[in-house]
């Protein structure tokens, strides 16, 4: 006992000695494990991989991850001592060589929020047991070979995440609740069946590689003969079998009959599109003026003005290949390599919006199997010279989090950029443009925080010296990738003089001696602002942008009205999303000198961050988490 505080009872710290032996299994472990032995206290010593409760000095966390552990993970040692199994909320053993037994009685466990299982050697079922955890947010188990049919778990229903990619599951993917899921992948198993309805909100990315298994968003239909996969008629065969045949034929016919109408439907529509288009084709004459329509190619809407000849391609020129011509796109992926720039113009392509600086298209290069995003760069002022040697410097810099250029083309006439198409959106349309009853939540919104912040302070750093700025950084290039991870796109487009002009200048008044680093330090602060009010950092409040509102209102002693409902409805700790606000408030300072620099930024903030999870509330309520 400390300071008249409970320590761990003596069963619960023999019960925990006898888990790490079997999961150590006498191996090397590469890093010194201090604790772990019956004559100390896990809390008070501070055993290795502990985190304990502060209030009453009890076991909260087990972290093993990637110790080169090479035992048996056996939960019974843990969950079957009370103590431990109702203060345990988080095990985390991932990327070991563990096998597992007894792993039923993890359902003894069940205060538990987070477990983290993936990267070792589990096979077998996944127990039905695992669907009695109704704590659970994260469950990760990808890359072990779990096989047969999954758990009941969509009886959890405060289940944010579940990851279990790389396995040997099979059977059909129970119905979750996909609204509730901000990440999902059961990529590479042997799932079959249709994906269960709601399952298209994530990228086909996370059901490839399960042979019988259709269903949008993948791009094989179901029922459909020749789309399907041979395998998917085989493996739910048995299941088809179960049923009456006649409601099968039945239920067939009618979808082909479906399937006609819509066809018939389409060809309908595209005849009188095309009908259309010719009409207005004659109206408007043969002007270089965009024509948005939804989809089309960039030759046909937007680049009819390039001045260059068919000869040069941009596959065979890279950025280090000395100086080149004025008209070369270069490229710098090797995915894309090859990509000639004719194809590019000839690829269907769709606008996908229109910023102040430019416009941007998606396009679809099927031989490449690969959509980019091309942003055609209006009113460049900076020298084609100069901009070329910014994208060279650019492409040496880089950074998981930022979004690389994939390719450019540059002439007097034009500014073209090619990046990788994000499917999953930006952070402003996260943030302003969820359906109704799906939130972000607190922990998400603190990982997009850390992970700008981390991102722009390494830029910053890389890049001071040649002083380039992300200059027009905003929650719309902030984009999401396939992992639902925050990357940041268009970093250093801008030119001084775009930047002069830009909303972020405006706004933060003071950039007559502009200074690009601490205009993006004011940017990041809006974004901090949208993250923490939900609201969007041009909407007027009381004719007030986003930043003067929220300063007025602190100033008042009003701080809480500020935040965001849905997060203080979720519980989010008022503490720390104060923290998050006395930051931006700092980074939108009007004087630019008395802004923090970006290091200070991602250090407090991955401060707020640490301590959020390090004080996961085990009575957290499950229903209280959604994004
Ligand atoms: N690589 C990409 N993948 C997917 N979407 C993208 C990509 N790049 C941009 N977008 C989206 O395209 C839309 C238009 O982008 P654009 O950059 O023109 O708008 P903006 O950021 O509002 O304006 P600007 O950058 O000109 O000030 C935005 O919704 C943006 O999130």
């Amino acid at each position: 006992m400390i300071n008249g505080m409970e320590s761990v009872e003596p069963d619960a710290i023999d019960a925990l000695v006898v888990f790490f032996e079997n999961l150590s299994n006498n191996s090397s472990i590469p890093v010194p494990v201090s604790g772990w032995n019956h004559s100390s206290d896990p809390c008070e010593a501070k055993w290795t991989g502990i985190v304990c409760h502060d209030e009453n000095l009890s076991v909260k966390s087990i972290t093993f991850d990637s110790f080169n552990l090479s035992g048996t993970f056996n939960p019974s040692f843990i969950c079957n001592i009370a103590s431990l199994a109702t203060s345990i909320v988080v095990i985390s053993i991932k990327n070991n060589n563990l096998h597992a037994d007894n792993l039923e009685l993890i359902a003894n466990c069940n205060q538990l929020t987070h477990l983290y299982v993936s990267g070792n050697r589990f096979v077998g079922n996944l127990p039905e047991a695992f669907s009695r955890l109704n704590n659970l947010k994260r469950l990760e188990i990808s890359d072990n070979g779990f096989s047969g049919d999954l758990p009941n778990l969509p009886r959890i229903s405060g289940l944010i995440e579940f990851l279990a990619q790389n396995n040997r599951l099979s059977g059909s993917i129970p119905e979750f609740d996909f609204s509730n899921l901000a990440n999902f992948n059961v990529s590479n198993n042997n799932f079959s069946g249709k994906v269960p309805p709601g399952g298209d909100r994530f990228t086909p990315a996370s059901y490839t590689g399960n042979v019988g298994l259709c269903g949008e968003p993948l791009p094989n239909k179901c029922g459909v003969p020749g789309d399907e996969h041979p395998l998917a008629a085989q493996t739910s065969d048995d299941s088809k079998k179960k049923g009456s045949n006649w409601t099968e034929i039945l239920m067939y016919s009618g979808y082909a009959l479906i399937g006609l109408a819509i066809l018939l439907l389409i060809m309908l529509k595209v005849c009188k599109r095309g009908k259309k288009k010719k009409e207005e084709l004659v109206e408007e004459g043969d002007d270089d003026t965009y024509r948005s329509k939804d989809e089309n190619t960039l030759e046909s809407v937007d680049f009819k003005s390039i001045n260059m000849s068919k000869s040069e391609v941009f596959g065979g020129n890279s950025i280090e290949s000395g100086p080149v011509s004025s008209s070369l796109i270069v490229l710098t992926s090797p995915e894309v390599n090859g990509l000639k720039f004719e194809e590019l113009l000839k690829a269907p392509a769709e606008l996908l919006g229109r910023g102040k600086h430019g416009s941007v298209y998606k396009v679809k290069c099927e031989e490449q199997g690969m959509t980019l995003a091309v942003k055609r760069i209006k009113d460049w002022v900076l020298p084609s010279d100069e901009f070329k040697l910014r994208m060279k410097r650019l492409n040496h810099v880089k950074h998981p989090n930022l979004l690389p250029v994939v390719a450019f083309y540059c002439s007097r006439q034009e500014k073209l950029m090619v990046y990788e198409y994000q499917p999953n959106g930006s952070l402003f349309k996260l943030l302003h443009g969820m359906p109704m009853g799906q939130t972000f939540d607190w922990g998400s919104r603190l990982g997009v925080a850390s992970t700008i912040a981390d991102a722009l302070a390494f830029m910053h750093d890389e890049l001071h010296l040649d002083n380039i700025p992300h200059g027009n950084l905003k929650s719309s290039n902030i984009l999401l990738n396939n992992n639902m991870e925050a990357c940041i796109s268009e970093y250093g487009l801008m030119s001084v003089n775009n930047f002069n002009n830009s909303p972020i200048a405006n706004n933060s008044m003071q950039f007559d001696q502009v200074d690009g680093f601490r205009g993006d330090i004011y940017a990041f602060g809006v974004i901090l602002l949208e993250l923490l009010t939900g609201k969007m950092p041009m909407v007027e409040n009381n004719g007030m942008d986003l930043a003067t509102w929220v300063v007025s209102v602190v100033k008042e002693e009003w701080t809480v009205e500020v935040f965001d409902r849905a997060l203080i409805r979720e519980g989010a700790s008022e503490e720390r999303m104060v923290n998050l606000l006395q930051i931006a408030i700092k980074c939108v300072d009007r004087s630019p000198e008395l802004r923090l620099s970006i290091n200070q930024v991602a250090s407090m903030i991955n401060n707020i961050k640490e301590e959020d999870e390090r004080s996961i509330d085990v009575s957290e309520s499950p229903f209280d988490i959604r994004i």
